[in-house]
């Protein structure tokens, strides 16, 4: 055999952001252990979701990034055509992930997130540090799309109630959560020493310190999110995940969430986010691609 055979192939742009996509959602999940949320221990506060319907689901939601990627490049700017078309692509992503999951919501939100930066990503490619693709993101995210449904969503309902901006306003605003919280606490904790996996758990709770998380809100009230938002300090301010007074109080908040059914899958959500935009950041979106 010759030796050139075994160089591996290239993938197309949009197959190679539909990975990336993919592999931060299995990170996501992987992550362990996350508060109330299901990882590699458990099903944290939920009763239909497990590791393995998270796995499935993510790898359901593969072709849906590829064409978002794809209709970006067909666009090729930020306009209603292109937000019309990630929209549709979006909704059939979710009949995909509905279908694989027989029912459960595993990640409507990260549809919405990831599919917004992975499209952003691919309007320019050479453009993709965190700030310059959620930029283009919210741009494309404040763009009413004349298409979608108004459903009474639990995001709608809990917006209602307790004036919560939930995930549309996350991503019409840039992303605050990922760029001014998830971001530089994965970058601090990395430069302290603390491993990637602690990291990463600091990434997350640095998010859940300050999200309106709209699961939370919906399944647990104000006293859930105040409970979530002050816990994830709390373990940041102990050390953090690394430390071992840190790790108590993680424990101590995985307790008191499960109490209060409160799931923070909005966090988690955004953590997928946060770990995407950070390989966009580290390894470039073209390594491996034409
Ligand atoms: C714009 C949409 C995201 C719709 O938003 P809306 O708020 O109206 O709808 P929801 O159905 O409530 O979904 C929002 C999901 O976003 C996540 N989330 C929550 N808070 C935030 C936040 N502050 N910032 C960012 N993201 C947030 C969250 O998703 C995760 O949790 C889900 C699991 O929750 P759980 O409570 O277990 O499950 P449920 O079934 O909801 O309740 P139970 O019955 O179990 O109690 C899981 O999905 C995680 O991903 C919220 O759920 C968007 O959906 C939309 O408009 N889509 C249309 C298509 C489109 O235009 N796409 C554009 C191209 S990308
Ligand atoms: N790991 C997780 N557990 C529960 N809900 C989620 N939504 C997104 N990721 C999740």
């Amino acid at each position: 055999m010759h030796a050139l055979n075994l160089k591996a192939k290239p993938v197309s742009l949009a197959d190679r952001l539909a990975d990336l996509a993919v592999d931060a959602l299995i990170d996501e999940a992987d992550l362990s252990p996350k508060p109330a949320l299901v990882d590699r221990r458990g099903n944290g506060a939920h009763t239909d979701l497990h590791l393995g319907l998270m796995h499935a689901s993510a790898l359901a939601l593969w072709p849906a990034f590829k064409e978002m990627a794809e209709a970006a490049l067909e666009f090729g700017e930020i306009g209603l055509p292109l937000r019309e078309a990630i929209g549709r692509i979006g909704r059939e992503g979710e009949q995909a992930m509905l279908a694989t999951t027989h029912g459960v919501n595993t990640h409507r939100g990260a549809i919405w997130a990831l599919g917004l930066l992975v499209t952003a990503a691919a309007l320019e490619t050479k453009s993709t540090s965190a700030g310059a693709v959620t930029l283009r993101a919210a741009r494309l995210a404040l763009l009413d799309d004349r298409h979608a449904p108004r459903p009474l969503s639990h995001g709608a309902q809990v917006a209602q109630r307790y004036g919560a901006r939930g995930a549309r306003e996350e991503a019409q605003l840039g992303f605050p959560s990922v760029v001014q919280r998830g971001l530089p606490q994965l970058k601090l904790s990395r430069a302290t020493g603390h491993g990637e996996q602690n990291a990463r758990l600091d990434a997350l709770l640095a998010i859940m310190t300050d999200l309106a998380d709209t699961c939370v809100l919906y399944r647990a009230g104000e006293p859930g999110l105040h409970a979530m938002q002050h816990g994830a300090q709390a373990v940041l301010d102990a050390g953090g995940s690394a430390s071992l007074t840190g790790r108590r109080r993680l424990h101590e908040l995985d307790q008191q969430l499960i109490a209060l059914n409160a799931s923070p899958g909005g966090a988690a959500d955004l953590l997928a986010a946060t770990l995407l935009l950070d390989r966009f950041e580290r390894d470039g979106i073209l390594q491996g691609a034409f």
